[in-house]
């Protein structure tokens, strides 16, 4: 698995941004990784690393000049080795050629709140082509305008304060068209085919397919894409987002299925929390500085706990969510992911196999989950201040009587030396309306505990992945 995202602007390398916050995740690195300040409040301790550029713009700490040479930029260019890093560039013959997006399933939720906003990111950092054009496919109708309208509602100028944004937007949404059509017609597809070619124009041509639809579908898009759509001289590629099948058996078949269209090197798996700076950056801040990696373990740390919580519910995407359900949607990858890189013992190298090596292993040493250990539920109607709020089963597109989990917790175990007896807790729910230490109304938590560098307090160490993110320290207890 890649996660694909693009880096500063003065490095456009990636197929596609992260798309976390709908904005391109922005990073500054150093040589380090080093607690740069510490606020001694009463309990209260926030640790601001001198590391990170927030996505939303907040600069915690001034970058070195030196911020090429860091760890976590090594660590991506190990992740991107420079055989994937050629192959990522959109441009072969810069003046030539051009690339054509289509983004399909355009009229969806992700499409909608991350991935335009994601290619405008891109866009407004100078990282796509001179020559590109942006293609929504999906069954509803709609026209070109249609379509920008509904795009231009969730692009924001907010990555930095340059100036241009309104005008570049207007620029953006002119490359952006729409074609009507079904996901399993390659009639449709053909069509589509036709319309990319007159505005390549003759040009040297790349394409990319975004599966921004239920996973269901996606061997028939695949197909006809391929078979009606594919570049005739340039590459062809196809994103695909998680979940990559319901079980083993029926990933195993999406893999082989994709593979009758597709050759391994242009199909480009996308979990985006992977993409989440917070999330990359814990690699660093646990390698890279000597307070945290020695307590990295057991001896210390006496649980860890992965918190997914939105205020919202699923709002009209019960058509994809309800075959799938939330374990499917977020622990199973995105907190899985998380948890993998949390708990991994330190890769032989940065390449990317030997860091998905090290992740096999945790996975391999967890204690198959039992059902005594988990929980599940699904949120129901409730009226608080005068509001109403929906329950799952009043979504329109949720069958009325629908048992798919909207919250699952359950308590994970690694039985290897280093997290025997630790347990890792996981939740995960939509629609949860009482809001976690902090604000952002979506957010992820990372906590575990571990004991005060300087007394006999434990701290909190809370790594928050929300609309803001932040890396807090906080004391829980003051004597053990
Ligand atoms: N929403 C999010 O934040 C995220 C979503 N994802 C993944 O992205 C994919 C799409 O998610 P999302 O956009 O939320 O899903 P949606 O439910 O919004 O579906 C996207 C589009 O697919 C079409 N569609 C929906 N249901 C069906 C169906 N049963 N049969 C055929 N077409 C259908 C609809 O378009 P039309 O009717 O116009 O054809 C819809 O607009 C999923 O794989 C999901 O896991 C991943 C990360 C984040
Ligand atoms: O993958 C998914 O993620 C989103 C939440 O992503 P975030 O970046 O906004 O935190 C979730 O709403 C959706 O159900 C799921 O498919």
């Amino acid at each position: 698995m890649v996660t694909l995202y693009s880096s500063p602007s003065t490095n456009c390398s990636g197929v596609f941004s992260s798309y976390s916050n709908s904005s391109i995740g922005f990073y500054n690195y150093h040589n380090n990784f080093p607690i740069s300040s510490r606020k001694f409040g009463s309990h209260k301790i926030s640790l601001q690393i001198n590391a990170i550029r927030m996505q939303d713009g907040a600069v915690v700490a001034q970058p070195s000049k030196t911020q090429d040479e860091t760890p976590l930029k090594k660590l991506k260019d190990g992740i991107l080795s420079k055989e994937q890093k050629h192959t990522f560039d959109f441009d072969s013959n810069k003046d030539k050629s051009t690339v054509s997006i289509t983004v399909v399933g355009a009229s969806g939720d992700l499409a909608k709140k991350k991935i335009f906003p994601a290619l405008f990111a891109l866009y407004y950092e100078g990282c796509l082509p001179e020559h590109f054009t942006i293609f929504g496919y999906a069954r509803s109708k709609m026209t070109d305008d249609e379509l920008r309208n509904m795009v231009s509602k969730t692009l924001t100028c907010r990555i930095d304060k340059r100036e241009n944004c309104g005008e570049k937007m207007e620029q953006f949404l002119e490359r952006c068209f729409y074609h009507s059509g079904q996901y399993d017609s390659q009639e449709n597809f053909a069509e589509l085919d036709k319309k990319l070619k007159e505005h390549e124009a003759g040009r040297f041509s790349n394409r990319l397919f975004y599966l921004s639809i239920p996973p269901n579908i996606f061997i028939n898009a695949v197909r006809c894409a391929s078979l009606s759509a594919s570049s005739a001289h340039g590459w062809t590629r196809v994103i695909v987002e998680k979940p990559f099948g319901r079980d083993s058996e029926s990933s195993a078949a999406l893999t082989g299925a994709l593979k009758q269209y597709l050759k391994e090197d242009q199909i480009f798996r996308i979990d985006h929390y992977l993409g989440k700076e917070l999330v990359e950056n814990l690699s660093v801040l646990r390698f890279s500085n000597l307070i945290f990696e020695p307590l990295w373990s057991r001896q210390y740390i006496r649980n860890v706990q992965f918190i997914f919580s939105e205020d919202f519910g699923t709002e009209g995407r019960g058509g994809y969510f309800d075959h799938y359900g939330i374990i499917r949607d977020i622990m199973q990858n995105h907190l899985l992911q998380i948890l993998a890189l949390f708990a991994m013992e330190t890769p032989v190298s940065l390449d990317a196999e030997d860091i998905r090596n090290e992740k096999v292993k945790v996975l391999r040493s967890m204690r198959p989950l039992q059902l005594d250990d988990v929980i599940v539920g699904q949120y129901k109607s409730h009226t608080k201040g005068g509001v109403n709020y929906p329950g799952y089963t009043d979504d329109k597109t949720v069958p009325k009587d629908s048992l798919t989990p909207t919250f699952a917790a359950a308590a994970l175990f690694i039985d290897n030396a280093r997290w025997d007896g630790v347990p890792f807790l996981m939740k995960a729910g939509k629609a949860l309306h009482t809001r976690r230490l902090v604000k952002p109304i979506r957010e992820i938590h990372i906590f575990f505990f571990i004991p005060s560098l300087f007394s006999l307090a434990s701290f909190l160490l809370l790594v928050q992945c929300g609309n803001k993110s932040t890396i807090q320290a906080r004391a829980r207890k003051l004597i053990q």
